[in-house]
Parts: C-alpha cells; structure tokens; sequence
C-alpha cells in the first residue's frame, strides 16, 4: 500500500528522486531454476536489501536452466499468467541470464528482466562509498553491460544486419556504445592499478616497519564479520541486516595478552558470486590473500543445508584468487572456522556443531560471546611463528626496549648493571633484528 501511494507522488518529485524511487514502486515476480531442495530465499534476501518489493515467486526443477528462455516453454506461459495475475512490473531471475535468454523472456513476458548479476551489481553499487569501491563497481557494471551489447551485435551480425556498408543508425549507436564503454574500461583498469600499485607499496612498507601478524575476516555476506570486527577490535564499522552492507575493507587493531594483531574486514561473498565482480574487486579481496591467517566466519544457525553451501561458496572465491589451496592459505596456514550467531541455536545443536567441525570456535560477536576463547586461538595459531629469545639490552638502547614492548607484549624483564635482561618471544623473522642483544648463557 505504502509503495503504491508512494508511487502516486512521484510525479511532484525532481527527475533524480524520481529515478531512486523507481526500485521501490517495483513489483517483482522472483523466477528460479533450482535442484530439489533449494528455495529462492537468498534471492529474496537481495532483493529486501535492494528495497523491491516481492509479489511473488515461480520455481521450475529442472538440471540446467533452458539454454534459450531460462525457464521451458510450459512455466513460460505459467509466468506470463501469474506476473499478470500479481499484476507484476518487474521479473527477477536466480541466475546470471545470457543476453539471449534476456532478450527472449523479455520479449515473451513484454515486461522488464532483472538477473541476479544486474541485481547484485546494483546492490553494490549503492553500497559502494569509497573511490577505489565505486570504480570497481563502475568497471563491474560497464564490463557486464559490455557483454549485453556484444550479445545483441554478434546476434545482428548473425542474421546478417551486420556487414559493412548496410549498417544502419541504430547499429552504429551499439558500435559507439561499445567503444566508449572499452575505453572507459581501460582507463578503470589502469586507475585501479594505480591503486593497487599504492596499496602494494603501503603494504610492503607496514610489513617491514611492524611485523604485526595480519589476520583477515572472510566469510558469506551476512554472517557478522563486521559485528565481530568491531566486538573484538571496539571498531565501529557498520553493521546491518542487509546483504554486502561492507565494501570497503578495515583494519584495526586486536590487542590480546599484550600483543597486537591486525584484524581486517571486507566484503562478504555469495553464491554464484558475478564474475566481474571478483574479478574487479581483486585488488580489495587481495588483502584476505596476504593474511597470515583467515578466519572464516560462518552463520551457525543456519542448517546442515544451507552451512554446507555457504561454506563451500566461500572456499569456491577463497580459491579463485588464490586465498586458499589445498584447504590452506597464502601461509600454509589452514583458515580457522568461526562459528558465529550461536545465540540463536541451542545446546544440542552447539554439540552437533562441535562433532562435527572439531577446530571451530562458537561464538556470539552480537552478544560478545566467546571472544576470548577466539582471541586466545588467534594466539595459539601463531604461537609457532614466535621464537624464545634472551637479550641483553643495553641502558642507552631504550628505544629498542620500547619497540620490544610492541613487538612481544609482556615481557620478562631483570635490571642488571649493564643493561636490561630481556625474555620474550619473537615473531622469527624479527629475531635476526634483535641479534646484536642476543645472549647465549646468562
Ligand atoms: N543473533 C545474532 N546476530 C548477529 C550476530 N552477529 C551478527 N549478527 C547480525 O547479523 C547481521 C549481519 O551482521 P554484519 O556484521 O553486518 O555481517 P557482515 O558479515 O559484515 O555482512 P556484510 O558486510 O553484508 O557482508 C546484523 O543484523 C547483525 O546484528 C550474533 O552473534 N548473533
Ligand atoms: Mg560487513
């Protein structure tokens, strides 16, 4: 109702608010090629996070959705009459449509359709607030469109529309198109390179001057990595129930028994994850690649079903750029599995879980949960990096004291005539800086 009479108003409002209302006065038909068992739920998700109204929903089972309708020529007709009936403005598919499929439902449906790709990529773009996020979005969108237009040409040149000399207006228009839409992806590209050049730098450079162990968030949209982020960190990224509410990525610091940890949030991944997106978020997904460990956070309440695909999701994208190999990371490390929202589930359920994933830790970062449980196996994981070492620091060297301090938290410490006994231990790439103090009998 609400939508409706928001509609009504639309004509007193300027061009743009005009155009950001449009996905509300939306009334979508959701349409899903799906195997048994599996519902349009997510695809819901998208769509309350995108603010469109759903109506209503059309499921056909079948292996593979129709190479030339998405749907077969029965449910075709079946839909037609229900986004009627629902009196629909908008069909919604689960999976990416080919610019064939596009163009055929649409023209059989005479009424917009929206894929999951352009729906994701939309929902993206609305989230994206930082300039390297917008220009990743923007390279995303322009690429799938990209894809759109070369579909219709290659189609026109089938039916041979497309030779030289009989083109007309309307084709030299996709032509112009296309070469605008290459050249501003070229100049996305190099601009995005450029950024990834700083970060490298930047990188490089914290790593030599701090060696702070990099740990780095990753897990299925939704699942609470920012919650946890900011539980664990006192950060204060924003948290909603909303699908890729995070693109940017933040690090802050976790101090536990002393120590300091870099602890890095981005953004969530989901299934059947457009390709241009990865491929476009590269450089921001690169930084869970050069973590020294992952904590792969997952969403506890959900069932066996849904855990199981989630999770393999999220390793599908973790491989894909090379984040995980062989079930371990870009350190060898194998990702620790965070079991979050354990609020929700109860007792039996949390030994259930525990049989059945024995390395991960149940928590609630919500309800600030068992954080300490996770924080001390954040320090266990890398307790195997660290090093025991005696050093003789001398009086003058107190800002080598200092910096000893950050680097090994609490440290055993005696006052001799010459200088200060010092028991600690290192990160091992840290302990060749410390060799000059090095005592070997005391
Ligand atoms: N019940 C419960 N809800 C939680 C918990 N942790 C997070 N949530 C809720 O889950 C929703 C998503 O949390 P976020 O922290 O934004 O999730 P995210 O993984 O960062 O999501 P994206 O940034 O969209 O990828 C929010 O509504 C949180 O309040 C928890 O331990 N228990
Ligand atoms: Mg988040």
């Amino acid at each position: 109702m609400t939508k409706r009479q928001r509609g009504s108003q639309r004509s007193t409002h300027p061009h743009d608010l005009d155009e950001q209302r449009a996905a509300a006065d939306q009334r979508a038909l959701m349409v899903g090629v799906l195997e048994h068992g599996d519902d349009l739920g997510e695809l819901r998700e998208l769509l309350r996070t995108a603010e469109v109204e759903v109506v209503g929903q059309l499921v056909q089972h079948r292996d593979e959705p129709h190479p030339n309708t998405y749907l077969g020529e029965g449910k075709l007709d079946e839909l037609k009459e229900l986004a009627h009936e629902l009196d629909a403005t908008l069909v919604v598919t689960d999976d990416e449509l080919s610019p064939r499929q596009e163009r055929n439902l649409e023209g059989r449906l005479g009424m917009p359709v929206l894929d999951r790709t352009a729906l994701i990529l939309d929902i993206f773009a609305t989230h994206a607030h930082s300039a390297e996020g917008k220009l990743q979005v923007e390279l995303a969108q322009l690429q799938y469109n990209l894809a759109r237009m070369r579909g219709l040409w290659s189609h026109l040149d089938r039916l041979g529309v497309g030779g030289v000399g009989t083109r007309g207006p309307g084709e030299t228009q996709i032509e112009t198109d296309r070469r605008l839409a290459r050249d501003r992806i070229s100049k996305l590209r190099r601009r995005l390179e450029d950024v990834k050049g700083t970060r490298a730098v930047m990188r490089a450079e914290r790593a030599r001057s701090s060696h702070v162990p990099n740990v780095a968030l990753a897990g299925y949209t939704n699942a609470g990595k920012s919650t946890l982020l900011n539980a664990l960190t006192g950060a204060e990224v924003g948290v909603q129930n909303r699908l890729f509410h995070t693109l940017d990525p933040t690090t802050r610091t976790l101090r536990w028994n002393g120590r300091t940890y870099l602890l890095t949030d981005t953004v969530g991944f989901i299934r059947k994850l457009p390709h241009h997106l990865v491929e476009a978020f590269g450089a921001t997904l690169e930084e869970t690649v050069i973590a020294d460990l992952l904590l792969h956070v997952v969403d506890a309440s959900q069932d066996d079903e849904q855990l199981r695909a989630v999770m393999g999701a999220v390793e599908d994208v973790l491989k894909d750029i090379g984040a995980l190999k062989d079930g371990v990371g870009a350190n060898g490390v194998a990702p620790l599995l965070v079991l979050n929202k354990c609020d929700l589930i109860d007792d039996a359920r949390r030994e259930e879980l525990r049989v059945r994933f024995p390395g991960a830790v149940q928590v609630a970062a919500a309800e600030r949960e068992g954080l300490g449980t996770l924080a001390a196996r954040i320090e266990r994981e890398f307790e195997a990096t660290l090093r025991p070492v005696e050093l003789l620091v001398p009086y003058p060297a107190g800002a080598a004291l200092a910096e000893l301090h950050e680097l090994a938290g609490d440290l055993e410490q005696e006052h001799r005539p010459d200088g200060v006994l010092v028991r600690a231990r290192l990160p091992r790439q840290l302990v060749a800086r410390y060799e000059k103090y090095r005592v070997e009998h005391v």
